[in-house]
């Protein structure tokens, strides 16, 4: 169990609603409907009411320094079976860039792989007591377009495993274009910061607010005050 985890969650009822993706930017097939995740009826471009208003509030904020620049929306909502599907399609993937052979590998260097997921992707847990974040409502996964709506390179891509995905992977670099990813990585954070949003701390592209991770995390930067999360799995 990660420490966000134990975090107790006071379900607020919000409904989860569309985002208004003509207000954003959006890759269509959404990345994970390409793969043919189950969604069913559901689809990974909602969220509650309230995230939704600060994710709007970002990319006002955004485009007061960078005008005509958009967010752009990777992942938001996925339910638990969607979370399932990707972990084990990640955990396949990793073995076929690797060219491993599963028949070949001990129990430990198959555990040492799945760690290697689960540093980047969360359980697919079913308890309530311990949702994936994306599965509340409360989760987005997102980056940057530029004026053209070209993407804004951030060196490295969403869901790379790799220590890349690391919010400060180029923070110390001298060099160009290490920089330049540093600052757009900073960019993002801070719209999203100033949105009231929570940056998971081994990736640059994933945000909450309201969920057990948020909560966790902003214990942390201010410990003196009390943290609950709001959103539960919906
Ligand atoms: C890997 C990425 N797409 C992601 O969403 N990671 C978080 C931690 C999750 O699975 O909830
Ligand atoms: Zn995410």
């Amino acid at each position: 169990m990660k420490p966000y985890q134990k975090i107790p969650i006071l379900e607020c009822g919000e409904p989860l609603t569309p985002i208004p993706l003509a207000h954003f930017a959006a890759q269509t097939p959404h990345a994970y409907e390409k793969l043919h995740a189950p969604y069913g009826k559901l689809s990974p471009y909602y969220l509650r009411e309230t995230v939704l208003e600060n994710l709007i509030q970002a990319q006002n904020q955004l485009q007061l320094t960078h005008a005509n620049w958009r967010i752009l929306i990777f992942d938001a909502y996925r339910p638990v079976a969607v979370q399932q599907f990707m972990v084990d399609y990640t955990f396949a993937e990793l073995v076929s860039d690797r060219q491993l052979n599963l028949d070949e590998l001990s129990e430990t260097q198959i555990e040492e792989l799945w760690q290697q997921v689960y540093q980047f992707w969360a359980v697919p847990s079913l308890d309530p007591a311990t949702p994936p974040p994306h599965s509340t409502g409360a989760a987005i996964d997102v980056t940057l377009v530029d004026e053209n709506g070209n993407l804004v390179n951030m060196g490295s891509e969403i869901d790379e495993i790799s220590p890349k995905s690391f919010p400060d992977y180029f923070a110390n670099s001298n060099e160009f274009p290490e920089q330049e990813y540093h600052a757009h990585r900073q960019l993002l954070f801070e719209v999203m910061r100033s949105a009231n949003f929570q940056q998971h701390p081994n990736e640059w592209w994933h945000f909450s607010y309201g969920d057990q991770m948020w909560a966790w995390l902003s214990q942390q930067q201010q410990p003196n005050q009390r943290f609950t999360a709001q959103y539960g799995r919906i």
